[in-house]
């Protein structure tokens, strides 16, 4: 074992050593996660660890394997769906930190809305606009403040969506997906529809989902259906790269006293229970709600915001443990691919 396998992340506490490499010519260390705002630390660790002088950090986000008998598509590396057992857990509001978290890392991120019954990641972004259709038939994704975003939500009227239902309108997003001309996106984060019904299996089948993040709120109930959802991923062998736990406790924006309105380390058993990574707790707070309902997610998640730091710690362990994973081999298909 190589000094590097049993490199732990100063920042994000978690094993790195599988998710990067010792590139034996060129000496450098390739991360295949972003990294921007801890290079440096990076270097300066990994010379030490290495005893080197000097050590260069390079970046290459890959692709993962995603399931046999689909495809991959075009201008997209990886897809990470999020995922909750029940609705109104802040599933939407996570996409959001998310896609905002991996954006401050320095990667490329597209942000895709298949919550098909309420399409919220619109109103989330601030954007309203119809998406361009150059040729009329492709669209170009619509940008919010870099990160590229595509939803039901920018093409149906808000009136729309009651008469929309089921098989038709998962057959409609679909072809959104294709239809949208994603510009090299390093990942793309896909708000599910809340629940694990058979909307939500025929989504996570016949899209190329390369991994999955659930989120919960620490109740019993709530903690109940993000299992089930778990189950849901394992049975079509998705990896889930963690949970995320919302609404963990309620911080007064005023006093800053914390009330754990919905119980309390939810998250943390369920991770234990099942095995798998507790990725962050975001705790319930005015400010999140305000500026994500207002749709100025800058003003929570962007650099130097409150809440900056945690959403790029839950990024960072999110793309960390995606980074791990399996490559997605070049087979014949997979050269359409905008990778590396
Ligand atoms: N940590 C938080 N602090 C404060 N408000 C939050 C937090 N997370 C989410 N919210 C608020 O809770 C409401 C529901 O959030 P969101 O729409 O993200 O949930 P959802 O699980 O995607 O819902 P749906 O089931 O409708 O898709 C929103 O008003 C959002 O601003």
């Amino acid at each position: 074992m190589t000094d590097l396998a049993r490199l732990k992340d100063p920042i994000s506490d978690q094993m790195i050593g599988a998710s990067i490499a010792l590139n034996d010519d060129s000496k450098d260390v390739e991360f295949r996660y972003p990294i921007k705002p801890f290079k440096k630390q990076y270097q300066k660790q990994l010379a030490e660890i290495l005893g080197r002088k000097k050590v260069k950090a390079k970046t290459s986000i890959r692709s993962h394997q995603i399931k046999k008998d689909i495809e991959p598509i075009q201008g997209v590396k990886n897809i990470i769906a999020v995922a909750s057992g029940k609705g109104g857990v802040g599933k939407s509001t996570m996409s959001v930190m998310l896609a905002k978290g991996l954006q401050n890392l320095g990667a490329t991120v597209g942000i895709l809305d298949a919550d098909i019954y309420g399409p919220s990641i619109p109103k989330m972004l601030g954007q309203r606009q119809k998406p361009e259709t150059p040729d009329n038939k492709s669209f170009l994704p619509v940008d919010a403040d870099g990160i590229q975003s595509m939803s039901l939500g920018y093409i149906l009227d808000e009136k729309d969506p009651a008469i929309w239902r089921g098989a038709m309108v998962t057959k409609a997003l679909m072809q959104l997906i294709g239809d949208t001309r994603w510009h090299d996106l390093d990942y793309l984060i896909m708000d599910l529809p809340p629940g694990t019904g058979d909307i939500q299996l025929t989504m996570i089948q016949k899209i190329p989902v390369t991994a999955a993040v659930i989120v919960t709120t620490p109740q019993d109930i709530s903690l109940l259906d993000a299992q089930k959802a778990l189950a849901m991923f394992n049975k079509v062998e998705i990896p889930v790269l963690g949970v995320i736990e919302n609404m963990s406790t309620f911080i007064c924006d005023n006093c800053g006293h914390e009330t754990p309105l919905f119980g309390q380390h939810g998250g943390a058993k369920m991770a234990e229970e099942f095995n798998i990574d507790l990725l962050g707790q975001v705790p319930l707070n005015i400010t999140i709600r305000e500026n994500m309902d207002a749709g100025k997610p800058a003003a929570v998640w962007s650099k130097k915001k409150a809440h900056a730091d945690l959403g790029q710690i839950i990024a960072l362990r999110t793309a960390q443990n995606l980074a791990k994973k399996p490559l997605l081999l070049k087979s014949g298909f997979s050269l359409k691919l905008n990778t590396q």
